[in-house]
């Protein structure tokens, strides 16, 4: 072997034995030494040999030790570094500079505080700060920067010591904590999330004892968390799910590891409730369920909420399906989705399943035009028509009123469209009888002989005939008060009369003057109808009137002429008698006498005879006037006939003679009266007025009564004969009928 090849330890040795021989001289006397001394030196070359080899190997084995501790030192889990006393890194190992991110060498005599995070200086500066105070190992976690920038989670621990000049250092120890600050993370999000999950959380022992719950199961079940801890969660069950469910749900349970659906469970207040469960086993390593855990949320109302769809779904389905008219809902497809029964009328198609069916497939003939308009429905727009004209095929007319409107489902879209139609045939039909009615009425309120008004519920004028304008002029009248024009003395009555009509719906028939435009007044009878509403309020009042003035005077005359006297206007033998009656029948009442005087004009033939009739006339007319001016209003003058007179005298007195003597004096003021000179100015045609002086006496004869006793011929009679009785005694007389006296 040469010295080359030899280690730097064999070499020492080597080195040590030379200097062994130059000691001892071996060298100059190997001649001279004897073997004996020549072997003792031998041995004790080999003892040294052997001494030296046994250093070398213990050198070598400090060595390896050395090694490995600077390999376990830059090897190490943990960073290590040591701090100078103004915190600059003088000593590192490779796992520190792994973590920091530079190499060891770029480490060295930087500032430990450059790779803390900037948030967590203040942590660093109070662990330093301490650590001197107190002097003891302290330990801190921080977030530290790499020199690339990445941020990690680190423990810090450190010490203080000196190094060989007796100078403080600290030794510090770096570790990575990132992982368990994020599991921590991790599990902190967890229990966040358990503890604030809207679901609630149940965790139970396969057997189903319940170990935890959240808050949310308490907001839901309304048991406590200590109320629930330790019970079996069998406790929540309502009694709407019998035990083959929850059987099949652990069969579930056990063969998937899940189980997911709706369970009816009592909240504590003893409300049953549905909730939605997912149900996840947690096995353990041989696969044996350890845990339960059930997600679960309170679906009670979306339930309730389906629940109202479905009713309102189905509300809307009869809605639809009896619909008073045709109806039918259509998806963008023009695919059926509801119908009415009227759809089906109106089409001329058998009842049946429409749903799904497209409408085109239903009507392969349906024309080009009502595609367009669906397109146009489909497409946003509202088509209608108030009426169009259908020729059936066996030529009848059909009038259809119809409207195209899209409908938008809940995103605001546009999900399809309905069509409604309604047959409205019957509706024209009728229209045209109502208008020719009308046109009817037209005809005849316009050439009706009198006046058509039609009045509202307050007597305003909505219509009045043409005819109306003969009263009221060309004015505008329509919304005027019907009232403002009948005479003031009638107007209270006839709105008496409305109102009455109005409140009862029953017409009335009226007379009433009316003031007309010219100023002048007519008489007009009325006759309402009344037209109601639907709920038999009255609408409108029609009045049909006519103008009567004209037929009053002439039934008026009529009446006169029927019961008066012509020539001398006086009341005739008609009206004597009903005044007789009445007269009679007073007495009955009262107890009081009356008298009734026949008179006869003396002579008076010649008067006719010389100066002819008219002059007789007159004279009847002056004794007529005379005779009125001689008796009260009450009492009655009546020509009986030619130059016969008779006067009623009513309510005399009750006692007899009394009654005797007041008439006696009435006879006796009559007879001089008639008996005055008269004065005839006769008037001849294409001649002068003649004037006829004549002097003329009068015969009468009279009769008392008292109640009803004799019959009012009877009582004629008697003051006729009492008159005759005059006659006959000399005329120019009164003579009294004895039959009463
Ligand atoms: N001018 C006129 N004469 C009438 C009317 N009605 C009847 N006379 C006449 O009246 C006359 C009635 O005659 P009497 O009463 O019989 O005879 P008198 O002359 O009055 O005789 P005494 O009654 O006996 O005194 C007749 O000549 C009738 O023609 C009439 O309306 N006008």
């Amino acid at each position: 072997m040469s010295t080359k090849d030899k280690s730097p330890a064999e070499q020492a040795l080597r080195s040590q034995a030379e200097a062994i021989v130059r000691e001892t001289g071996l060298a100059g006397q190997r001649e001279a030494m004897s073997l004996e001394a020549m072997q003792k030196a031998l041995h004790e070359l080999r003892v040294h040999q052997i001494e030296l080899q046994m250093q070398n190997e213990e050198l070598r084995r400090i060595d390896a030790a050395r090694e490995r501790y600077c390999e376990l030192y830059d090897m190490a889990p943990v960073g290590y570094c040591t701090l100078s006393e103004k915190e600059v890194i003088l000593e590192a190992n490779l796992t520190a500079a792994t973590l920091l991110g530079v190499v060891r060498e770029a480490l060295l005599m930087q500032p430990l505080s450059r790779f803390v995070f900037g948030d967590d200086q203040v942590i660093y500066y109070f662990h330093r700060k301490r650590l001197i105070e107190v002097a003891e190992a302290q330990a801190c976690e921080l977030r530290m920067v790499k020199r690339d920038g990445a941020i990690f989670w680190a423990r810090m621990e450190a010490t203080i010591a000196s190094n060989e000049s007796g100078h403080p250092v600290f030794r510090v120890m770096l570790s990575d904590i990132s992982d368990r600050k994020q599991a921590e993370g991790r599990l902190q999000l967890a229990a966040c999330v358990f503890s604030h999950a809207r679901e609630g959380i149940m965790i139970t022992t396969a057997d189903g004892t319940i170990v935890d719950v959240n808050r949310a199961f308490t907001r839901i079940t309304g048991y406590s968390r200590d109320e629930a801890l330790g019970r079996n969660s069998r406790f929540l069950a309502s009694d709407r799910q019998d035990q083959a469910f929850y059987a099949a749900m652990r069969h579930d349970l056990i063969d998937d590891g899940y189980w997911s659906g709706e369970v009816w469970n009592r909240r504590k207040d003893g409300e049953v409730y549905v909730e939605m469960q997912t149900i996840s086993a947690v096995p353990d390593v041989q696969g044996n369920i350890r845990q339960v855990v059930t997600l679960f949320s309170d679906i009670t109302a979306i339930k309730r909420a389906e629940e109202s769809l479905a009713a309102s779904e189905e509300l809307r389905r009869l809605f639809i399906e009896y619909a008073p008219a045709g109806l039918a809902m259509f998806d963008r497809d023009m695919r059926y989705l509801y119908t009415s029964n009227h759809w089906f009328a109106d089409h001329g198609l058998d009842k049946r399943d429409l749903h799904g069916l497209s409408h085109y497939d239903v009507f392969p003939e349906i024309p080009e035009q009502w595609k367009e308009f669906h397109r146009r429905g489909l497409a946003g727009e509202v088509l209608r028509s108030e009426g169009d004209r259908f020729e059936r095929l066996d030529g009848s007319v059909k009038w259809v009123r119809w409207e195209i409107r899209p409908w938008y489902n809940a995103q605001r879209s546009i999900g399809g469209i309905i069509i409604f139609t309604e047959d409205i045939t019957a509706n024209k039909k009728a229209e045209e009888v109502l208008r020719e009615q009308e046109e009817s009425f037209r005809l005849i309120a316009e050439n009706l002989n009198g006046f058509v008004a039609i009045l509202d519920a307050d007597g305003r004028r909505l219509y009045n005939s043409p005819s109306y304008a003969r009263l009221l002029g060309e004015r505008e009248i329509v919304g005027s008060s019907s009232f403002d024009d009948i005479h003031p003395a009638d107007r209270e009555r006839v709105i008496r009369a409305f109102r009455e009509a109005v409140a009862t719906g029953i017409g009335q028939h009226l007379e009433y003057r009316f003031l007309m435009a010219n100023g002048s007044t007519c008489l007009l009878e009325s006759r309402s109808g009344i037209v109601m509403d639907d709920e038999g309020r009255t609408k409108r009042v029609v009045v049909v009137s006519h103008d009567i003035t004209e037929r009053r005077r002439a039934d008026e005359k009529v009446q006169h002429l029927a019961f008066h006297d012509t020539l001398t206007q006086l009341p005739n033998r008609l009206t004597l008698h009903e005044r007789l009656n009445h007269s009679m029948a007073a007495s009955k009442r009262s107890g009081c006498y009356g008298a009734l005087m026949f008179l006869d004009l003396d002579h008076f033939k010649p008067l006719n005879d010389r100066h002819g009739h008219e002059a007789g006339d007159l004279l009847l007319i002056d004794v007529a006037a005379r005779l009125k001016r001689c008796v009260r209003e009450t009492d009655t003058v009546a020509r009986f006939g030619g130059d016969e007179f008779v006067v009623l005298l009513s309510e005399l007195h009750t006692d007899k003679d009394e009654s005797t003597l007041q008439v006696r004096r009435i006879a006796e003021k009559i007879r001089l009266s008639l008996s005055e000179p008269y004065s005839m100015i006769v008037k001849r045609d294409g001649m002068a007025d003649h004037t006829i002086d004549h002097h003329c006496t009068v015969s009468i004869g009279v009769s008392l009564f008292i109640s009803d006793e004799v019959s009012p011929d009877k009582l004629l009679k008697w003051a006729d004969a009492a008159m005759y009785q005059a006659k006959e005694d000399g005329r120019n007389r009164i003579r009294f009928c004895l039959e009463l006296g």
